[in-house]
């Protein structure tokens, strides 16, 4: 059977190729030694908003923290956060054999183009994941939110349909995945916002003021991206430019109309409020400041997405909760 490695195991990656090993799939992890002691420990706890509840008992998680661990693999998912997506790159140009399919699964627009560039002999496949993944600890990783995984269409991905399916994480192809990835872009606008908030994403997405910071960055992109001539995929049951006046709507009739929004796991933050909490560098750069870029690009300005690549910057530094109101008022100062 073919070798599956995921390369930068923590939230995402435990969780998906944590499915893939419970239901027969040969998947060995590569990522911290801090993880490896945990799952050593507890093995993997998989469960999801639909009631799944998979297990891998400890000594069956091969997880290691030396790159050559992905020397035999014929199928590497790429799950570090998108700045250390080059250094990943690097090491897996040093091991991997000729022939290995390598998946980005990660956030933002530009993660499989850098790994494409570094690993010019190898199939490389831009992915996307919808879901929340919570790291509850103790090696559980909780899924919050629905959705399937996302690629670029290719037939590379054949031998492993199954395996995925099997895990209950069936793959969706795209003929072009940028529109996929700019949908979601959209949606992460909210990672600043609420990693700034500090609350769980139900909570922040409950109170208007949050959402018209979101309603404005992502006015703010579409406009650019219609100027640049992107049109971002629908993810959810509504087309994306509809979001911002949806989030708009006062809290009564927001819960009414966009009930399944907030549909979440009381529990759930996004992976920048996990960054800030962990002390991390977060991604900013490559989402609100992916949005900064295309501006520029454009010859235009992005100023609420200018502020919140800002706003999260001096939070890297020295964190402070956000209240709604305020957070508002300093995005339309
Ligand atoms: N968490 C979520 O709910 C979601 C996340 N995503 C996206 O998925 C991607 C992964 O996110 P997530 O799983 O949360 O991130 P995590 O930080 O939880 O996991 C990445 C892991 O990779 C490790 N790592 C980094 N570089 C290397 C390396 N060279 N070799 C081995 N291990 C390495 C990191 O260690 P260290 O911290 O020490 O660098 C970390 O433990 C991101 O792009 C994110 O935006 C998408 C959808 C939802
Ligand atoms: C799923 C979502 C949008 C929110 O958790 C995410 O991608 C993240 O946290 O980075």
């Amino acid at each position: 059977m073919t070798r599956i490695v995921v390369y930068g195991a923590g939230g995402i990656g435990c969780y998906v190729g944590g499915r893939l090993a419970a239901t027969g799939a040969p998947v060995r992890f590569v990522g911290r030694q801090r993880t490896a002691d945990v799952l050593a420990e507890h093995g993997l706890r998989l469960t999801d908003y639909l009631g799944a509840d998979l297990r891998v008992a400890p000594a069956d998680v091969r997880y290691e923290t030396t790159p050559g661990a992905a020397a035999e693999a014929d199928l590497v998912l790429v799950t570090v956060k998108s700045a250390a997506t080059e250094s990943a790159a690097a090491e897996l140009a040093e091991v991997l054999e000729p022939g290995a399919v390598v998946v980005s699964f990660q956030n933002g627009v530009r993660n499989g183009d850098l790994l494409r560039e570094r690993l010019p002999d190898h199939v490389v496949v831009t992915g996307m994941v919808p879901f929340n993944v919570l790291n509850r600890g103790g090696g559980v990783f909780h899924q919050g939110t629905e959705g399937a995984l996302d690629l670029q269409r290719h037939p590379s991905l054949a031998p492993y349909v199954d395996a995925f399916a099997r895990a209950g994480l069936p793959l969706t192809q795209h003929d072009d995945i940028l529109p996929v990835q700019w949908a979601k872009l959209l949606l992460n606008l909210n990672n600043p916002i609420n990693a700034l908030s500090d609350l769980p994403l139900r909570d922040e997405l409950s109170q208007r003021s949050y959402r018209r910071c979101l309603a404005a960055a992502q006015a703010e992109t579409l406009a650019l991206l219609d100027a640049a001539g992107i049109a971002p995929a629908q993810l959810l049951a509504v087309p994306m430019h509809r979001f911002p006046v949806i989030l708009r709507l006062p809290d009564v009739l927001f819960r009414r109309l966009a009930a399944k929004m907030l549909a979440i796991d009381p529990l759930a933050r996004t992976s920048m409020w996990e960054d800030l909490e962990a002390g991390r560098t977060t991604e900013i750069d490559y989402l609100n400041g992916e949005v900064v870029r295309l501006a520029e690009s454009l010859d235009r300005s992005a100023p609420v997405n200018a502020k919140l690549v800002h706003l999260i910057r001096a939070a890297e530094i020295k964190r402070r909760a956000w209240s709604g109101p305020d957070l508002l008022r300093e995005l339309q100062g």
